[in-house]
């Protein structure tokens, strides 16, 4: 039996769910007048010790504010019964979704698991590891985000399970990391390996071992994945070396959260649209021979050390494989920056200000559901000068200080011409020209890899006359105000047109 109404304040409306766990409810935050999902702790995982390691946990992942990660606003007890109460989302997990439709494009599978990604590694960075990601664990809202639940559950869960069965291992066994099994600890590297399992999944139906639980536990801790490209060919190869690196045996072998981030986002910029450009019937060549972002080896420290169950620190300083990746990204993509940046500076009023926005406040348009954006651009940059010849003088403070790189902020242009899709507001015919646009410069500019100035400039001048072609669109009303309007406010693309 559960009360109707939680701690005085919170009151419960309907069911949505059980889980291994316990209970999911729809609810209403009687003080602050607004819906709530409360999450109910199970009795026989509610003992003494669960419940302090539950309130331990909870207030930990409270800790985590990130648009890829369910916000948990309140933790409390009633009756012997602790309760967790989170914002509510809306959508569906990703295991309802697979259920429903089967695997997803390239695309969308890159998009989700890099959401997924960025989740965790703010989790991972704020000291809290999840140690139960898998599809059910993955909510997509209605917008399109991608948000992770349940952080620090199954921490409880396993506890209170050793207490009854020794050696009992909570987590869902096909996403389980060999060192949680074997009981090695689960550090932030187990939360990798799943990923890597889901991202897996995604993309070929299944996860990369299946079988009965005994299976699965040998398989996880003896047998390699079979490539996901057997499965499906038109994987990139750049995006089955980070899955296979995810999937190592050897925690310290894995990649981290933001590296796995930055391969999938690019992966998911340049991956075949389907809504844009349906693929091929019956497959065809490996697009991944088109490699987009070189990651030859994901070997050395990628949690610099920490210990398990440790935060996953920065990339290892010094020459390690990822950041030099990361370096030579840099490299090629620090150029373009300052020549859109430039070109930005001309499309301001007048054609001969700075750019109006140079320093944009939000990361990309999913930060924006965020209260607090991830990050901010601080202090504002100075903007770039036009020279009389019309072309820029190199901005100090490119657009990748905020964005990461050029690359990532075409990933974030093209979510927001996403996101205004969504919503309505943008004729299908300039949306399917944005999104080729935006993935071909992102694909120009990959096959420079810093090699000079060549295919890359051009696709820089593209997205200068793509911006230009949406603000008169804009100015035409065939783009409404919404996501993208306000990308290109605050992406240091100029000015909202007259
Ligand atoms: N914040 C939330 N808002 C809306 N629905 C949610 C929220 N958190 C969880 N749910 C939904 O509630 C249902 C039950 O979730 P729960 O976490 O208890 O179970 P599970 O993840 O399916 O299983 P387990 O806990 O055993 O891993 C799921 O359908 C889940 O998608």
């Amino acid at each position: 039996m559960v009360p109707s109404v939680l701690g005085g304040r919170y009151e419960l409306e309907g069911l949505i769910g059980r889980g291994g766990m316990g209970e999911v409810w729809r609810g209403r935050d009687l003080r602050a007048h607004r819906p709530v999902a409360v999450k109910i702790l199970a009795p026989q995982v509610a003992g003494v010790a669960s419940r302090e390691r539950f309130a331990r946990e909870a207030r930990a992942a409270a800790r985590i504010v990130h648009p890829n990660v369910v916000t948990v606003l309140d933790v409390g007890e009633e009756d012997a019964r602790p309760y967790l109460v989170m914002e509510l989302l809306t959508g569906r997990s990703l295991a309802d979704e697979l259920a429903d439709r089967g695997r997803y494009s390239v695309a969308e599978a890159c998009d989700l698991t890099s959401q997924a990604a960025a989740g965790l590694d703010a989790a991972h960075r704020a000291g809290v590891v999840h140690r139960d990601v898998k599809p059910a664990n993955l909510h997509r809202t209605a917008n399109g985000a991608l948000k992770v639940v349940d952080f620090g559950v199954a921490q409880v869960a396993t506890e209170a399970a050793q207490l009854t069965a020794v050696g009992a291992v909570v987590g869902t066994a096909a996403y389980l990391a060999p060192e949680q099994i074997e009981g090695r600890g689960a550090g932030a590297a187990c939360d990798l390996y799943a990923l890597g399992c889901v991202c897996y999944e995604l993309l070929c139906g299944h996860p990369p071992f299946t079988g009965s639980a005994p299976e699965l536990v040998y398989r996880h801790i003896h047998q390699a994945p079979v490539p996901p490209s057997r499965h499906r060919p038109e994987i990139p190869a750049e995006l089955e070396r980070l899955i296979m690196a995810l999937l190592a045996k050897d925690p310290a072998a894995r990649p981290g959260a933001e590296v796995a981030r930055q391969v999938l986002a690019a992966v998911a910029l340049t991956a075949p649209h389907p809504a844009a450009r349906p693929p091929a019937a019956g497959g065809g060549a490996r697009a991944g021979d088109t490699a987009l972002l070189d990651v030859p080896s994901f070997g050395g420290p990628p949690y610099g050390g920490t210990s398990p169950g440790g935060p996953a620190g920065p990339p290892a300083a010094g020459g390690s494989p990822e950041r030099r990746t990361l370096i030579r990204l840099g490299a090629a993509v620090a150029g373009l920056a300052v020549i859109v940046i430039g070109v930005a500076a001309l499309s301001g009023p007048g054609g001969q200000s700075g750019p109006t926005a140079a320093a944009p406040t939000a990361t990309t348009t999913r930060a924006e559901t965020s209260p607090t954006p991830t990050r901010t651009a601080s202090p504002r940059p100075t903007p770039a000068t036009p020279r009389a010849s019309g072309r820029p003088t190199p901005a100090p403070t490119p657009v990748r200080r905020v964005y990461g790189g050029y690359q990532e902020w075409l990933a974030a242009f093209d979510h927001a011409v996403q996101e205004q899709e969504s919503r309505g507001g943008i004729e299908q015919g300039l949306a399917r020209r944005a999104h080729d646009t935006i993935r071909k410069a992102a694909r120009d500019l990959l096959h420079d890899r810093g090699r000079g100035r060549g295919r890359g400039d051009k696709g820089a001048r593209r997205v200068y006359d793509l911006v230009r072609e949406l603000q008169k669109a804009h100015r035409d009303g065939r783009l409404a105000d919404g996501p993208l309007t306000s990308f290109l406010d605050a992406g240091g693309v100029g000015g909202r047109p007259n």
